[in-house]
């Protein structure tokens, strides 16, 4: 009898402008075995992202009809637009035996914990408030007024920190990687997910 394990899914999040995709982006470049799960959103494009891979980006409309059709895992309203992960790749994924890691805000990640208490929940955290509003101007792609308001969700994300496995500081990408991978790989190894399989070891030889 084989034992297939299945997917991790692993959730990302920390305030807007900490890092979570620059982080994602260098994951991706090392060949870290995580699958992306691409989110639906009602937010305008920014210049350069494209449609199916940045975000798939939909009316209102659309995304109301996909919240009635049962198609989000979870989503939340954020800052005056509709971010939602979608059900099917998730689920297909990790069946497949393949770890997913979701990019996704504070308020999304906690109903996400209450459908898989099983996923591993990290918290991206910048070194402070100052780096962070630092790194928001810096990408240059909000208008005062949006940067102030992400600033004052991002004070409430931190107070929320308590409900992640881990914290992992994003000082210096590189570093950020290294800690998520090595928390990605514990997780692997956690006596929960392989003791179906060591407890069916009689019958992988056919004993
Ligand atoms: N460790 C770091 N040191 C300095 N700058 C960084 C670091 N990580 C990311 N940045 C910069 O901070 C800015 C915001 O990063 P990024 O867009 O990845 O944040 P995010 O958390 O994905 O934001 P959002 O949630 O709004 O999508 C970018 O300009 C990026 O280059
Ligand atoms: N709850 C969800 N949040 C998501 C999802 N995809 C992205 N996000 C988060 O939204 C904010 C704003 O993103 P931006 O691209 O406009 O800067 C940020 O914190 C993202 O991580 C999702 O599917 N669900």
């Amino acid at each position: 009898m084989s034992f297939k394990e299945k997917g991790l899914l692993v959730v990302l999040s920390g305030p807007s402008g900490v890092g979570k995709g620059t982080v994602c982006k260098a994951l991706r470049s090392r060949g870290t075995q995580l699958q992306y799960s691409i989110s639906v959103t009602t937010r305008k494009p920014r210049e350069g992202e494209i449609d199916g891979v940045h975000y798939f980006f939909k009316t209102r409309d659309q995304f109301q009809q996909m919240i009635r059709q049962e198609k989000l895992l979870e989503w939340a309203e954020y800052v005056g637009n509709c971010y939602g992960t979608p059900t099917d790749y998730v689920r297909k994924t990790l069946d497949e035996g393949q770890d997913v890691i979701l990019e996704i805000e504070v308020q999304g990640a906690l109903q996400v914990k209450r459908r898989f208490p099983e996923a591993l929940f990290i918290f991206l955290a910048p070194p402070n408030l100052m780096e962070l509003k630092k790194r928001i101007i810096g990408r240059g792609t909000e208008t005062a007024d949006l940067i102030e308001s992400r600033m004052t969700v991002a004070k409430s994300e931190m107070e929320l920190m308590q409900n992640y496995n881990y914290v992992v500081e994003n000082d210096q990408v590189e570093k950020a990687c290294d800690r998520i991978e090595a928390i990605v790989l514990a997780e692997h190894c956690r006596v929960d997910r392989l003791i179906e399989k060591y407890t069916n070891l009689e019958g992988a030889d056919g004993q």
